[in-house]
């Protein structure tokens, strides 16, 4: 099982346990608060900036990862669908990851569920290859403290990294190129005070999946947006300045500095060539929502990922409220409120 605390090393202790047969994990979506949008290296997962979020109490996913001695692919299904096209690819890619470090060549068959809708901005990928990465790394005997597991995380799905751990979590974008960078990036809890007791509300105005993935809009955003260095710059100011703010308790200035990061980040992909555009009509009434909320004197504030959907934050005591003001602007409106890290279900199944 995982803690948010990271093992302490052991020297004397050996990098691969033996092999399981089979194993299964949890994880929950995280929602970033300070956004993760842009790499500085795409084949070890680097990112150009910090990012810090909350992880979820809702829309858990499972995945069991069986490995077949007799198997010459990996094979996986989704939701009950046999995985092809780009989702295999990503799932292979992982496990080879994970099988060069164990020492292995056994293939897998993976077995996954989201219960959040896949693809559409509600972080999909964070659960999934959080608990992919919980999954296999047992699965193939990688002992791994949670440090560990987030970087293993991260080479999945860059957010992947912070669901790994519960409540709040800041992922580091690390330092240097090669074996330094990779060490140096990794996702860790970050302290909030008790009084802040916030909620997440989540507007799901479209829970179909988007038609440009996050990976390839931030490639673009980072290649073509005269935006995107300006918007780089603020997040650091803004990531110091919500780490204090959690520590304080303070909601409003959470709020704040969550929306503008996130209004800044939907910027640089609208200045980007072309450009990507994830809201839609209904993000706007939804928006016009939350801004009457604070008019009436709620702290209700908005953040939106690569997809058209809301999530506003706001206190627990007020979560009832500010549901039934988006309700009809949305679909189905779910409330959230900070959740658990990945954790390992079972071992040797
Ligand atoms: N349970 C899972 N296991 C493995 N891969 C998954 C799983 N769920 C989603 N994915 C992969 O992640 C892709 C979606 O990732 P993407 O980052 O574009 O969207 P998202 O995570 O839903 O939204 P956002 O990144 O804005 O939060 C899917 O198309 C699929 O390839
Ligand atoms: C807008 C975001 O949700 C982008 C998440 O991007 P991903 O982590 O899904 O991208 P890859 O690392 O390429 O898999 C912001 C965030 O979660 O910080």
């Amino acid at each position: 099982m995982l803690s948010d605390t990271p093992a302490p090393a052991s020297a004397a202790r050996p990098l691969t346990a033996p092999a399981a047969r089979g194993a299964s994990a949890v994880a929950h979506p995280n929602i970033a608060l300070i956004k993760y949008w842009g790499k500085r290296d795409e084949q070890l997962m680097l990112p150009v900036t910090d990012s810090l979020s909350m992880t979820l109490d809702v829309f858990p996913t499972t995945t069991h990862v069986r490995l077949d001695q007799d198997a010459a692919e990996d094979r996986a299904a989704l939701n009950g669908e046999e995985a092809t096209g780009e989702t295999l690819r990503r799932i292979t890619a992982f496990l080879d990851l994970v099988r060069a470090r164990a020492g292995s060549s056994v293939r897998a068959v993976v077995d996954t569920r989201n219960t959040v809708p896949t693809g559409a901005g509600l972080a999909s990928s964070a659960s999934g290859f959080a608990a992919l990465a919980t999954a296999a790394a047992a699965a193939y005997g990688l002992r791994l403290d949670a440090a560990g597991l987030s970087r293993l995380a991260r080479r999945g799905s860059g957010s992947a990294s912070r669901s790994v751990f519960s409540s709040f979590a800041l992922w580091h974008a690390g330092t240097g190129t090669g074996e330094e960078g990779d060490t140096s990036s990794y996702a860790e809890p970050v302290p909030a005070a008790d009084s802040l007791d916030a909620a997440l509300v989540i507007a799901v105005v479209n829970a179909g999946e988007k038609a440009v993935s996050s990976r390839e809009a931030m490639r673009r955003t980072v290649q073509t947006s005269p935006l995107y260095g300006p918007w780089a710059a603020s997040s650091r100011d803004d990531l110091a300045d919500m780490r204090s703010a959690l520590v304080r308790g303070d909601l409003k200035a959470v709020g704040e500095i969550a929306e503008r990061n996130a209004l800044g980040m939907h910027a640089t992909m609208l200045a980007a060539r072309p450009a990507v555009r994830y809201l839609s009509p209904a993000t706007v009434t939804v928006l016009d929502r939350v801004l009457k909320l604070r008019q009436d004197g709620v702290l209700a504030y908005a953040t939106m990922d690569a997809g058209p959907n809301v999530k506003v934050l706001c206190r627990r005591a007020d979560a009832a409220d500010v549901a039934d003001a988006v309700r009809d602007a949305a679909g189905t409106v779910v409330t959230a409120r900070p959740g658990p890290g990945a954790r390992l279900l079972a071992e040797g199944v």
